[in-house]
Order: C-alpha cells, then sequence, then structure tokens
C-alpha cells in the first residue's frame, strides 16, 4: 500500500480558497472553558427536574446569553489550521459537529496520532443518549465518520465521505471512557480506504470502513 502523505508545501490553505481560517491561538481560553461549560449545560437540561419557576428564570438567563454571544458571530466554514505529530498539518471547521474546538456538542477533542493513525478518547454525555443508557447509534456512526475523515485527511488528502459502513458489536454506554482509532487500508486514484473501531474497556463495541473521496477545495 502507498499513502502519498502530501508535504506541508503542498497542502492548500483554505484562506486562498475564501475561507477564514482562524489560528488556535487566537481562541480565548476563556471560549474553550465556556465550550466545555455549555456541553454540561445541555446534559443538565436533558435530565433537569428543576420545578417551573426555575426553569423559566434558565430560559430567560440562556436567552440573554444567546443574544449577547450571537451578536459576534465567526461565519458559518470558518476553519482551523491543525498541527498533528510528525509535522503533518490540516484543516477543520471550528464548528464541526464532531470534533469542532469551538462546538459544545462535539464530543472528540483529543485526536492525535498514533501507531500509524489516529485515536482519540471520549465520553459521551447524557445528551448523546438513543437507547436507555446507551449512545445514539447515529452518534456512533458520527465518531466513526469524523475519525475515518480526518485520518484520510491527515494520512492521505482530505475528502469527502463517500461510503460509510458500521457494524454495530455491543452497546456503547454513556459515560464510560471509549477510545475511537482509525486507519488508512489502502489508496485507489482519488479513494482513500479508511477502517477504525470504538472500543469499550478493551472490548469493541462499533466497527466502521469508509471511502473517502478526495476533492478539490471549492472558492467560496
Ligand atoms: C480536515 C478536516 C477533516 C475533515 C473530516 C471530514 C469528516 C467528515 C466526513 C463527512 O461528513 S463528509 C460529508 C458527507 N459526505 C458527502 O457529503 C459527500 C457527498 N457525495 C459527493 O460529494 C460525491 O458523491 C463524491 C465527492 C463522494 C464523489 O463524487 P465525484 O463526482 O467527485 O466522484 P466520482 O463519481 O468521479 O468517483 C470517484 C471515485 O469514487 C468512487 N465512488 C464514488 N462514490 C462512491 C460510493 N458511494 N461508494 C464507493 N465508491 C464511490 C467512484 O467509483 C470512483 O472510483 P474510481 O476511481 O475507482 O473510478
Amino acid at each position: 500500500m502507498t499513502v502519498d502523505a502530501h508535504p506541508i508545501a503542498d497542502l492548500p490553505n483554505p484562506a486562498d480558497y475564501g475561507f477564514t481560517v482562524i489560528e488556535r491561538q487566537e481562541l480565548p481560553a476563556d471560549l474553550l472553558t465556556l465550550v466545555d461549560r455549555v456541553r454540561e449545560l445541555v446534559d443538565a437540561v436533558a435530565h433537569t427536574e428543576a420545578d417551573p419557576a426555575e426553569l423559566a428564570a434558565a430560559s430567560r438567563t440562556v436567552s440573554e446569553l444567546t443574544e449577547r454571544l450571537g451578536a459576534r458571530r465567526r461565519p458559518v466554514g470558518a476553519m482551523t489550521r491543525q498541527d498533528w505529530e510528525g509535522g503533518r498539518v490540516d484543516y477543520n471547521t471550528l464548528a464541526n459537529a464532531v470534533s469542532g474546538v469551538t462546538n459544545p456538542v462535539a464530543p472528540l477533542r483529543n485526536l492525535r496520532v498514533e501507531d500509524g493513525g489516529l485515536r482519540a478518547e471520549t465520553t459521551l454525555n447524557g445528551a448523546y443518549e438513543g437507547p436507555p443508557g446507551l449512545v445514539h447509534g447515529g452518534w456512533v456512526a458520527a465518531l466513526l465518520d469524523q475519525v475515518l475523515g480526518e485520518t484520510s485527511a491527515v494520512f492521505g488528502r482530505m475528502g469527502l465521505t463517500a461510503n460509510l459502513t458500521v457494524d454495530y458489536r455491543r452497546p456503547t454506554p454513556l459515560n464510560t471512557p471509549l477510545t475511537v482509532v482509525s486507519r488508512i487500508t489502502g489508496v485507489e486514484r482519488r479513494k482513500v480506504f479508511v477502517s477504525g473501531e470504538i472500543r469499550c474497556a478493551g472490548e469493541i463495541t462499533a466497527e466502521g470502513s469508509a471511502i473517502m473521496v478526495r476533492v478539490a477545495i471549492p472558492e467560496v
């Protein structure tokens, strides 16, 4: 198998195509802290038994916050550069639903290069519930889709998911540490074949494989 890992000099910078690119160090630490607090808030709201007066007060507070924070918005599609071990570089949207650093619902935070692929640990709270106490299957697929896509981007070339297959081997529990890993298994013309799995306490709960098709960056 040959993976044509691209040298940094060849990597297109989305800024050259009209995308907003924000350096990680420009993101205020307070924003990243707020992201964590809001993720906890979503879980708290999903499960609260607070009385109606408290709920009404919370709604007013949240509405006020939404107005304040929404007054200055980044454009949809804003990206940030990711620097990976070994000098590899790629770009991801800040608000990516699964791994965007500023998106409170994004549960994949600490992807890193390991054993020739990517690896991350995560724990999904009650906001990701499907069956009682278990992670929703759509979120299981989303975790795999993202890690497979990022693996293609980091080791092959950025592409879109053309095909994703998920085998759900065991229930994936909420509020329990999970490990997500992935690797490239082949490259054929524009197609990058990737596979990965989610493990809980060492056991595979879901396996995924995907074909990512490399695409040119469209100008915006
Ligand atoms: C750095 C940031 C990290 C980014 C990570 C992103 C992770 C998130 C991943 C996503 O969520 S992506 C969003 C979901 N996916 C999409 O919206 C893709 C929608 N589909 C398309 O845009 C097009 O169908 C696609 C770009 C995938 C392919 O269209 P093209 O017209 O460019 O390709 P073409 O039809 O010429 O096929 C190119 C090759 O791919 C193959 N192919 C295309 N669709 C396929 C398919 N569905 N299954 C298997 N193979 C497929 C096709 O057979 C061919 O193989 P060969 O080279 O062997 O001839």
